[in-house]
């Protein structure tokens, strides 16, 4: 069995190549930074190392890697794979995507084998979105024999990869926890499950489980950390306003998750534990500025801010730590982040009543925009 997995950066090698390769598949990896690339095609293997105790170690072997630029190698791998799995960040699949389309062009004209093609991205409905994109690319011929072969289910995946500062530029360390959710509904007759991943019927509550407990928590933790100086989210979890700031968004987003999904109130306060936990793993290093990269998407309509605030809204409840960690989102200025850089510089020009409104699509007026400006102006001055 053969995958081509597109973005071989930490949760690339450190999660789905690690466990696409236990499950028997020759992993392929397309990257568009050379020298990685150039360094997996000479070894043709890597490290990936728990964050524990033990520092358990795995050799993935047999990889093999190709530059993203080349889109004909790109393409030629993809028609002779199974599975083609995307870890890029969610603003490049659109760029990827030109090269998927061209594989499943090549595939089409040798085969009628089905495909399988997730986006491990921390979105909802990722695979959905890239599948738009694909067919962008396709003619309508192409189309329809694609909808008959090829699945785009939908996917969340769960594991904390930090930026990674070895002398071994392959190596990963990766916290133990992993969960790899895929929507059974989104796979057409013959595509075969993929070992170690969780397929499940509907896919909807589990992503947003996922992206509003690990995700938004993840975010409030690093914006005020970030604020307060901290460096890593453990360093921010040891301060107390900050881990209690976030005890308050869990309970604010569970309250939210059970409400629409009917979550057991139980085992859901047993998840935010074990998230909490995660976020304490003393063995881990992770920055607040990875965590709290590309606000202006993490402060997007869809993303694990406003999305669970206009839920909690709507049902009656009022998202006040949502709003907080929204207002400090905006106050994020990390000038090495391209995004935290535009954002500041548009709130400057335009000023925060009507950049807040434009990024996350709540109109000035609204009662949760009131709260935004107003955690907002406490927390700057
Ligand atoms: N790191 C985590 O803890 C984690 C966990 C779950 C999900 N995710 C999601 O996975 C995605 C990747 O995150 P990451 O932390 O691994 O980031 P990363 O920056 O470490 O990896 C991204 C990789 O994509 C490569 N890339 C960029 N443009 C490309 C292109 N056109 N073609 C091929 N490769 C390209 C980059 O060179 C890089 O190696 C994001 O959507 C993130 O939200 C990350
Ligand atoms: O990858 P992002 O930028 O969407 O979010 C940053 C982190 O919260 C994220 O990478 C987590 O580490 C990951 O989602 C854990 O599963």
């Amino acid at each position: 069995m053969k995958a081509v997995h597109i973005g071989a950066g930490n949760i690339g090698r450190g999660f789905i190549g690690l466990l696409l390769s236990q499950a028997g598949y020759e992993v392929c990896f397309v990257d568009v930074n050379e020298p990685l690339v150039k360094l997996l095609q000479q070894k043709g293997a890597y490290t990936v190392s728990l964050a524990n105790s033990f520092h358990d170690t795995t050799l993935v072997s047999g990889v093999s890697a190709i530059n993203g630029k080349d889109l004909e190698q790109v393409a030629e791998a993809i028609a002779s794979s199974e599975l083609v799995t995307t870890a890029v960040g969610l603003a490049l699949l659109d760029t990827v995507s030109i090269g998927i389309a061209k594989g499943i062009e090549k595939r089409m004209s040798r085969s009628s084998a089905p495909l399988q093609i997730i986006a491990c991205e921390n979105t909802i409905d990722g695979s959905s979105q890239l599948k738009d994109y694909v067919y962008t690319h396709l003619s309508q011929d192409i189309r329809n024999k694609a909808n008959q072969l090829v699945s785009f289910p939908n996917a969340a995946v769960d594991r904390i990869v930090p930026i990674q500062h070895h002398e071994d530029p392959l190596m990963v360390i990766v916290e133990p926890f992993y969960e790899w959710l895929v929507d059974r509904s989104g796979l057409l007759p013959g595509v075969a499950e993929i070992a170690g991943v969780h397929y499940v019927d509907q896919l909807e509550p589990y992503i947003q489980r996922k992206l509003f407990t690990v995700n938004t928590g993840h975010s409030c933790i690093a914006y005020l950390g970030y604020l307060s100086g901290h460096d890593t989210i453990l360093e921010s979890m040891e301060n107390p306003a900050i881990s209690l700031q976030v005890q308050h968004i869990l309970e604010e987003t569970g309250s939210i998750l059970i409400r629409s999904h009917g979550f057991n109130p139980e085992e859901h306060s047993q998840y935010i534990r074990k998230i909490l936990d995660r976020f304490r793993n003393p063995y881990l290093s992770d920055e607040v500025v990875r965590v709290a990269r590309s606000p202006i998407r993490k402060l997007s309509p869809n993303d694990r801010l406003v999305y669970p605030a206009l839920q909690g809204f709507d049902l009656g409840i009022e998202p006040k730590y949502l709003a907080l960690a929204m207002a400090a989102a905006l106050l994020f200025d990390y000038q090495e982040d391209a995004e935290a850089v535009e954002l500041q510089e548009a709130i400057k020009s335009r000023g925060i009543h009507q950049v807040a409104a434009q990024i996350t699509g709540i109109p000035e007026g609204h009662p949760i925009h009131a709260l935004i400006i107003q955690k907002y102006l406490s927390l700057r001055t």
